[in-house]
């Protein structure tokens, strides 16, 4: 059986940048679950559609061809023949994706997808990340984490990867996301038998470390080529 470990954050805690490193170490799969709202704001405005009109988004989710890889070491996401997996973190789609996610009916679609994409998956387990899977999509999962980081933090980090754009307009943009997303669902609050992780102040390998100490603690064991540490 795959063992699922869930990560659960806002915007900008690391979530996806660490959740593939520590799949990677742990020879598992990387589901991101965020990658599936963003491909069909993409989708819904490539129609010609408004994000903030409901019928519109579930109109757009009833013609949604979408396929994702769950190897961290070959990431792609798919509309139809289109790859989207850059298209979909242009600042445009962050924008227009919280319309999709309060759809109620594209969640427990997508919530259905990524259950049956674990499901199926000849992995040993599958690291999946997003902002209900603690609660909502593996709420049983043996292991846990709400990532989190302060606010300042997250945009700072956000901004210096997207350095051709303002950052404040970066920061505003990401705590903007934060507040519409957490009217859908509580990511900033950790549910019971849930592990937090703080990276304020860690960096990026201490924070993977931290993910994979949490993990071997609820059963995910190291690969064994990856048992010198790597
Ligand atoms: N502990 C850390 N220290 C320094 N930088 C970090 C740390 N964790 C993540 N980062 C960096 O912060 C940026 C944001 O991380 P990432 O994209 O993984 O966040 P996210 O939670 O998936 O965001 P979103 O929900 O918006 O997709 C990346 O550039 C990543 O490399
Ligand atoms: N489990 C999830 C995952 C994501 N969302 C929505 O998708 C947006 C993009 O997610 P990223 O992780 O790529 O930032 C996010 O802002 C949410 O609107 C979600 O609702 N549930």
């Amino acid at each position: 059986m795959t063992l699922t470990i869930a990560i659960d954050g806002p915007a900008g805690s690391g979530k996806s940048s660490v959740s593939k490193e520590a799949a990677r170490r742990l020879s598992y799969g990387y589901l991101d679950t965020g990658a599936a709202y963003r491909a069909l704001a993409w989708h819904t405005l490539a129609r010609g559609a408004d994000t903030a009109d409901e019928a519109a988004v579930i109109d757009a989710a009833s013609d949604f061809p979408y396929a994702i890889s769950l190897d961290a070491d070959d990431y792609w996401v798919r509309v139809g023949d289109t790859d989207v997996t850059s298209a979909i973190r242009e600042l445009r789609v962050s924008a227009a994706v919280s319309g999709v996610a309060r759809v109620a009916a594209v969640r427990e679609r997508v919530n259905d997808l990524f259950r049956t994409l674990v499901a199926a998956s000849a992995l040993p387990g599958v690291i999946v990340e997003g902002r209900d899977i603690t609660t909502v999509v593996a709420p049983d999962a043996p292991v846990r984490i709400l990532l989190t980081a302060a606010p300042e933090v997250r945009a700072a980090r956000r901004s210096a990867e997207l350095t051709d754009e303002d950052a404040a307009a970066v920061a505003t943009a990401l705590h903007r996301r934060d507040a519409a997303d957490s009217q859908v669902v509580d990511f900033l609050t950790a549910a019971d038998g849930v592990s937090v992780i703080d990276s304020t102040d860690l960096d990026f390998a201490q924070t993977v470390e931290a993910v994979l100490r949490v993990a071997a603690a609820g059963g995910a064991a190291p690969t064994q080529e990856n048992h010198d540490g790597r």
